[in-house]
């Protein structure tokens, strides 16, 4: 179970690992002219450990603490003056709604503070896009929020997490990374919490934004960006979870050939408040799933035509007016229970919330 420790780290502790140029390069610039970057740990790959250097599969995430982390690149706090809280550690297939509602109220309690100029927060992979758009949508600030994860645990041969952490504190700590929403970083690439995905199960190079292309890259502990995310995000939204305490229940169900009612009417029974849909193609439905989706709105829970196909929107048709069905334009199906969710905190009207998945 996610282990709930709460610290805050001073300075970052000395470490052995430090490379011939960093021990060279005394640092010239005072820690008052350095921006301040907090780094929220998490757990996932990134703090995962392996029996030895060369297991890259079958580890444990969420392991090791944010100092750990944070000794294997030393070279941030070069760049920053860093601060650090253990909020969980857990492996992100484990993330809850509790969690997400933690963190939230976390970041934008750091990030009210003049001493918090950027956070960084690390993450598991399996569900950094989801944790990723909460925050995009739940965030009021125009400062940085980077989240970064990695592919390798912290003890393998050619681990990613320490550049990748290394990138994300680069990006939080710069001015230019301002009004760009939530970001998550792996492999030097910038990418929007809305679009960026986890395109394979294994590799370091997982994570893109293939349709509607990255954000950035970050090279040279320099960001440089060339796309700004057009769905309103952060400041701009109107999602605010200040006083929740909890999120609606919202499930997922996969479409495919001979599929039957039988799990919607078990998410029914089960008391969820909102469906998503992952049809096929266009978000299609298979006959008798579709009425039993019908008789589920009947009974007000809101229904979101979404798509198991990896690209392209689903297009809101006129029987989604007469079944008063939401389809949930370019956001994957896990994306979209996200937005689900907070749109069930504001109204269960379609047609409003129809607006929500149209604009965010
Ligand atoms: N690469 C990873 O981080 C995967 C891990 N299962 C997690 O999400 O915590």
């Amino acid at each position: 179970s996610p282990q709930s420790k709460s610290e805050t780290i001073e300075k970052a502790p000395k470490t052995e690992m430090k490379s011939e140029t960093v021990k060279k390069t005394p640092q010239k610039i005072t820690n008052e002219e350095l921006p301040n970057v907090s780094i929220i740990a998490t757990g996932g790959t990134i703090a995962g450990v392996a029996a030895s250097d060369t297991q890259t599969t079958g580890y444990k995430a969420g392991e090791v603490a944010i100092e750990t982390l944070l000794d294997a690149v030393p070279e941030v706090k070069e760049i920053a003056n860093i601060t650090g809280t253990q909020l969980v550690n857990i492996d992100s297939s484990a993330m809850t709604n509790e969690i997400l509602l933690k963190l939230a109220k976390e970041v934008n309690k750091q990030l009210a503070s003049d001493s918090v100029d950027g956070i960084v927060i690390t993450h598991g992979t399996d569900t950094i896009e989801e944790t990723a758009y909460f925050l995009n949508l739940v965030v009021k600030s125009e400062k940085p929020v980077v989240l970064v994860g990695a592919m390798r645990p912290s003890t393998a041969i050619s681990a990613d997490g320490p550049l990748n952490l290394y990138n994300a504190v680069a990006i939080a700590a710069s001015p230019d990374s301002k009004g760009h929403g939530v970001m998550i970083e792996l492999n030097e690439k910038i990418g929007s919490a809305r679009d960026t995905t986890k395109l394979n199960t294994t590799a370091v190079n997982s994570f893109d934004s293939f349709e509607y292309g990255d954000i950035g890259n970050v090279q040279g502990s320099k960001p440089y960006f060339y796309n700004k995310p057009s769905r309103i995000h952060t400041s701009e939204s109107k999602f605010d979870i200040s006083n929740v305490t909890e999120l609606p229940k919202v499930e997922i169900l996969y479409g495919h050939g001979n599929d039957s009612r039988i799990l919607v009417d078990a998410a029914v029974k089960g008391g969820a408040k909102g469906i998503i849909h992952a049809g096929t193609g266009n978000g299609s439905v298979f006959p008798e799933t579709q009425e039993g989706l019908v008789d589920a709105q009947k009974k007000g829970v809101v229904i979101v035509r979404a798509s198991r196909v990896a690209t392209g929107m689903v297009t809101h048709e006129v029987t989604d007016d007469t079944n008063k069905f939401v389809t949930s334009d370019s956001l994957n199906p896990a994306k979209a229970r996200i937005l689900l969710m907070l749109a069930l905190l504001e109204t269960s009207d379609p047609v409003k919330i129809q607006s929500y998945f149209d604009n965010y």
